[in-house]
């Protein structure tokens, strides 16, 4: 019999001056960034929290903790990487994510094409195996305020044998 499981993940940066936005590893225009000790792509921690979840790793900051200088400024899309390869060590593969990121601002629309392309690359799978959405709050709590922005993301992996 086939075998399925399913993650879920959330994660929250803070908007900050002179920081880029990188969301999903597009640098996207704006005139405040994501606070991190990574790049602070908020859209993939979402995602490698969601894998992690699938297999019972746990969660990001177990596997690259914030105090680790080897993790200061790094590219989340390496660590979407890594989650994709210790997923596979457990025998697993993607079979579909689905992400919301939430934000008043930056408008992400033009930009959600080239999210799943990266995404669909560092997990081995069709672009179409992923989905980016985006919606505000109606101006409403932090990310209605614009003072950070949230993602969350759900996935199905299926065991590769
Ligand atoms: N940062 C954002 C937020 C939303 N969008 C797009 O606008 C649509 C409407 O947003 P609502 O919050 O009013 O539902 C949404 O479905 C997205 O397509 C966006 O591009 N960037
Ligand atoms: C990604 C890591 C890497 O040190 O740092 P941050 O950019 O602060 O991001 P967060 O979503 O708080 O997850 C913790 C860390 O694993």
């Amino acid at each position: 019999m086939t075998s399925f499981r399913i993650g879920h993940g959330f994660d929250v940066h803070a908007l900050v001056d002179g920081r880029d936005c990188i969301i999903g590893g597009v640098n996207i225009p704006h005139d405040q960034g994501l606070d991190g000790h990574s790049d602070a792509d908020v859209l993939l921690h979402a995602i490698c929290d969601a894998l992690l979840g699938a297999v019972a790793l746990g969660d990001i900051g177990k596997h690259f903790p914030p105090s680790d200088m080897r993790y200061k400024g790094i590219d989340s899309r390496q660590l979407l990487r890594h989650v994709v390869a210790l997923l596979q060590e457990k025998g697993y593969v993607v079979a579909n994510i689905d992400a919301t990121v939430i934000c008043e601002a930056p408008r992400l629309g033009p930009h959600t094409q080239q999210m799943r392309e990266h995404i669909a690359a560092d997990c081995q799978v069709a672009p179409d195996a992923i989905n980016v959405k985006a919606t505000t709050t109606e101006k409403l709590g932090f990310t209605g305020r614009g003072e950070g922005i949230a993602a969350e993301a759900v996935c199905l992996i299926v065991a590769n044998s």
